[in-house]
C-alpha cells in the first residue's frame, strides 16, 4: 500500500531562498512520525511543502501514491488535514464555524454543509474539550485554545493524513496530555500522523518515528530509542541533555541547566 505521505530528494524553502534539502520521509496509516529540529531549522517550511501550499524546490511530494503537483486542492483537502501553528484570526468566526471549515474539503464546490457536517464539527469540539465553546468568537479564545479548535477542525476535516505543526504549543500541562492521547488514539484507528514538536518527550510518548532535522537536512530518522540519543540531541541543539528510564519504561529528556554541551565536566 502506498504511504498517505511520501517525500523523495525535497528541497524546501521560498523564492531566492533556499531551506531544507535532500529530504526522504514516508508516514503509513497508523503510524506517528515525529519532528524535531532547532527554530528554524525548516519544520513549518517542510509542512507547507508537503502540503502544497509551497511549491518544492526540487524533489517529489506523494499523497497516497499520486505526485502532489497533480492533486486538485480540493483533493488534497481529501487526503491530509493540516493543523498550522494557531495565530490571531481576522474575522470573529465562532469556534464551530472555524470547525465547520475542516468539512468544506469534503463537499462540492458549492454544497453547503449540513446536518451531518454540524453533528460532525460538534462531535471534533467536543473531543478536545471544548464543546461549552462552541458559540464563542475565536477571537475571544486563548492562545491554547484556539490551537485545540484547530485540531478539531482537522479532525472534523476527516482526512487520513494529520500535519500537525506544534500541535502541543502554548496547550497547559493538561490539555498537551489530552492532545497526544488522542493523537495516539487517532494513529492506533489508522490515520497517519506528522507532527513537529519542541519537546523530545512528546516524541517519546506518541511517536513510532522521529525525524531530527538540523540546519533543514534530516540527520537521522527511526524509532525515538534509536535517535533520540544523548549524544544527538546534545549536538542539534547545543545543550547538554541527558536520557533518563522511567520506572514505568517510558524516556524523558533532561537538558542540563549548568554549562553549554562541549564546556567539558568539573
Ligand atoms: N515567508 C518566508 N520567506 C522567507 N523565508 C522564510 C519565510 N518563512 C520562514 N522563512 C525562513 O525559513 C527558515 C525556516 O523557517 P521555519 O518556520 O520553517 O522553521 P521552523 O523549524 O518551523 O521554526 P520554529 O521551530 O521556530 O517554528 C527560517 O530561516 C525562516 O527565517
Amino acid at each position: 500500500m502506498s504511504a498517505l505521505v511520501e517525500a523523495e530528494g525535497l528541497a524546501t524553502g521560498y523564492p531566492g531562498c533556499e531551506v531544507g534539502r535532500d529530504i526522504d520521509l514516508a508516514v503509513a496509516a497508523g503510524e506517528v512520525l515525529c519532528l524535531l529540529g532547532p527554530n528554524g531549522s525548516g519544520k513549518t517550511t517542510l509542512f507547507r511543502t508537503l502540503l502544497g501550499l509551497l511549491p518544492a524546490h526540487g524533489g517529489t511530494v506523494r499523497l497516497a501514491g499520486d505526485p502532489l503537483d497533480r492533486l486538485p486542492r480540493g483533493e488534497i483537502g481529501r487526503r491530509a488535514a493540516y493543523v498550522p501553528q494557531a495565530h490571531a484570526p481576522v474575522f470573529p468566526f465562532t469556534a464551530h464555524e472555524v470547525v465547520l471549515m475542516g468539512r468544506t474539503a469534503r463537499l462540492g464546490p458549492f454544497a453547503q454543509p449540513g446536518r451531518a457536517d454540524h453533528a460532525a464539527a460538534a462531535e471534533a469540539l467536543a473531543s478536545v474539550g471544548l464543546a461549552d465553546r462552541a458559540a464563542s468568537p475565536y477571537t475571544d479564545l486563548s492562545g491554547g485554545q484556539r490551537q485545540l479548535v484547530l485540531v478539531a477542525r482537522a479532525l472534523a476535516q476527516e482526512a487520513p493524513l494529520l500535519v500537525m505543526d506544534e500541535p502541543t504549543a502554548s496547550l497547559d500541562f493538561g490539555n498537551q496530555a489530552l492532545v497526544l492521547s488522542e493523537i495516539r488514539r487517532l494513529a492506533d484507528r489508522g490515520l497517519g500522523i506528522v507532527l513537529s514538536t519542541h519537546d523530545p518527550d512528546h516524541a517519546f510518548a506518541v511517536g513510532d518515528r522521529v525525524a531530527l532535522l538540523q540546519d533543514g537536512r534530516i540527520r537521522e530518522i527511526g524509532p525515538p530509542d534509536t535517535v533520540l540519543t544523548e549524544a544527538a540531541l546534545s549536538a542539534v541543539y547545543g545543550v547538554e541533555v541527558r536520557v533518563e528510564t522511567l520506572g514505568s519504561g517510558r524516556r524523558v529528556c533532561v537538558p542540563s541547566l549548568a554549562r553549554p554541551a562541549g564546556a567539558g565536566s568539573a
